[in-house]
Parts: C-alpha cells; structure tokens; sequence
C-alpha cells in the first residue's frame, strides 16, 4: 500500500452471536477493548474499536450478535435493543465485515447476511476460528458453498484468537475505506469512557464464571470512578461497581459461599482493568436485586444500554 495516500474509514463488524466479532475487534486494535466469552450475546452495547497501521486507519464498530427468536436469551427489551443496536451498526459505515464460523452456516448466519445486502454495502466474509478446523480441504468447499447466490468484496479465512491471517484482512479493509486522514489520534483505542469499560470488565466475569442463565440476568453499573495521584503507580483508580441481578436467589448465586464468587468476580475483573488502564485499581462490588430489569425499557437506559 502507497504509504502516502492515508485511507480512514467505519467498517461494521457483524454476525450472529459467538462467531468471534468481539476477540477480531480487540486483535486489530491490539488491546482488550471489547469483552469476549465462550457464551452468545457477550456484547450488548455498540463499541468503536480504533486500529491505527501505516496505511491508515479503521473504525471497527463491534456490535451485539444478530439473532432470531430462537437465539433469545436476555429479557424481550434487551434483545430487541441489541438487535437494533447491531442493525443501527451499519449506518453511515463504509463497508462490513461478516464474521462466521469456519463450517458453519445457520439461518442467524443468514438473517446477518441479510442485514448488510439490505444497506448495500461490500460486505467482506470473515471466515473465523480455522485454527478449530483439521481438515483444511473442507473450508474450500465451506467457502462456495456459503458464496452461492451471496456477494462478497473479498473472502479472508482466519484465526482472531491466534491473530493469524489478519494482515491480509487489513489490506482488504484499507481498501474500501476513503483516502482522507485519520479521524482519531493513533494512541486512541476506542470512543468508549474507563468508566464503561471498567463495568464491561466486571460484567465479562459474570459472563465467564456464572453458569446457565444466570448472566443473561445480571448487569453491571460504576457508581463510582475516581482517580487519584499514586506514588508508585502513577494513578490509581477507586472503581465501585453493582451487580443487579432480577431475583434474590440469584443474588446468592453470584455472592457465593461466605462470597468466595463475588471475590473471585472482582479479583479477576480489577486484573483486567490494571492490564487495559495500565495504572492501580483497587475495585469494590456489590449485589442488588432490581426486579425484572432486562425486560424493562426504562430500566435499561437507567442502567446504561442503548440502540
Ligand atoms: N478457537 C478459536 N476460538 C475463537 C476464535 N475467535 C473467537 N473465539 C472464541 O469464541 C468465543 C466467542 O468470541 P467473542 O469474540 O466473544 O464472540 P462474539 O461474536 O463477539 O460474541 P457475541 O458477544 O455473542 O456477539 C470466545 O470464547 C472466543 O475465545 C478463533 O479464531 N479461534
């Protein structure tokens, strides 16, 4: 790429939930910005991811999961929300990358498809996690299969969690943004506060050490961010975060036993802040029951969320 002409541009990343759009966000911006999990729906809010090389930059806007009925898990208000979160994702972007599953292709792969074709943009099918697949013979096949009858800019198969086959994807992406200068400064990472990403951090813990249903139920809200001067650290941060949940015996749950769970929640999460903040944090949570809030519009702006 000529180094001279910068290129800049908002490229959506979308696909059903779990393909691995969040993990591809953090491995081209280079940092941890977007939470990940093993479980569908780990992202509920629209993020920006800024990923800044020679050749220009892109503004990757990660987004929910597109899911039909059958992929309801949270509330009726909060999917609806992270539906049209992830649709809303494609306005006044310059293309889209579709992330699917190596060898996999089911109608939430096709509803997203359908979303992109519908706002006429070039669409650029990731096919993600081909570090999972033994036989490389098969994702051909996979490809041409999932080509028929279905446009795309280009077709890169890759690896976001082993950050393979990511260059190349870049080169693609650079190509269909505009020549303009960068839109943020290169140090810039993402739109989003500390303050937010402090509470995706707890909330991503949640995600990863609670089973079954119980993080579909749970939410995260800072009350308190503060940052002061530290003598060894340079600054630290005073995080207080509340974890609500719908019912009480949930709450249990997340407290654990003489509340071994919620320590090891805050444990990990406050790891994670000092990793992506680079500075001290000393973290305190809670537990509060709010009856039904994800099935309650007015309760999830109070709480943070948003199309
Ligand atoms: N083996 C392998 N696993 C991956 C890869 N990319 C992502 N994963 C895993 O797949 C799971 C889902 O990844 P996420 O990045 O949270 O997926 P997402 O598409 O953002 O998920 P939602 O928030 O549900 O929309 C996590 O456990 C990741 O570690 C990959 O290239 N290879």
């Amino acid at each position: 790429m000529n180094s001279e002409a910068q290129r800049s541009g908002a490229v959506a990343v979308i696909g059903r939930p779990n393909v691995g759009k969040s993990t591809l966000v953090n491995a081209l911006v280079g940092a941890k910005i977007s939470i990940t999990s093993n479980r569908p729906q780990t992202t509920r809010h629209r993020l920006l991811g800024i990923a800044s090389f020679p050749g220009g930059q892109l503004q990757l806007v990660d987004t929910p999961g597109i899911h039909g009925e059958q992929g309801k898990r949270s509330g009726k208000a909060m999917n609806r929300m992270m539906n049209r979160a992830a649709r809303g994702a494609l306005e006044g972007v310059d293309a889209a990358v579709l992330v699917v599953e190596a060898g996999r292709w089911d109608a939430e792969d096709g509803l997203a498809f359908e979303a992109l074709r519908d706002a006429g943009l070039p669409v650029v099918l990731v096919v993600n996690q081909v570090d999972k697949v033994k036989d490389k013979g098969s994702l051909l096949p996979f490809i041409a299969k999932v080509s028929e009858g279905r446009e795309f800019a280009a077709v890169h198969p890759l690896s976001a969690l082993k950050r393979k086959g990511l260059e190349s994807l870049v080169e693609t992406l650079l190509g269909l943004v505009p020549e303009a200068p960068p839109m943020y400064a290169e140090d810039e990472i993402t739109d989003k506060s500390q303050r937010f990403l402090a509470g995706e951090l707890v909330r991503e813990q949640l995600m990863r050490q609670l089973g079954e249903e119980l993080p579909y139920a749970t939410t995260v809200e800072i009350e308190k961010f503060e940052e002061e001067p530290s003598p060894k650290a340079g600054v630290m941060y005073r995080i207080d975060a509340v974890v609500w949940v719908e019912r009480d015996g949930q709450k249990a749950i997340v407290i654990g036993k003489g509340g071994e769970r919620l320590r090891e929640i805050g444990s990990r999460a406050r790891q994670q802040m000092e990793r992506l903040f680079d500075a001290k944090v000393f973290l305190q949570t809670w537990v509060r029951v709010r009856e039904g809030w994800s099935d309650n519009e007015a309760a999830l702006r109070e709480l943070g969320y948003h199309d």
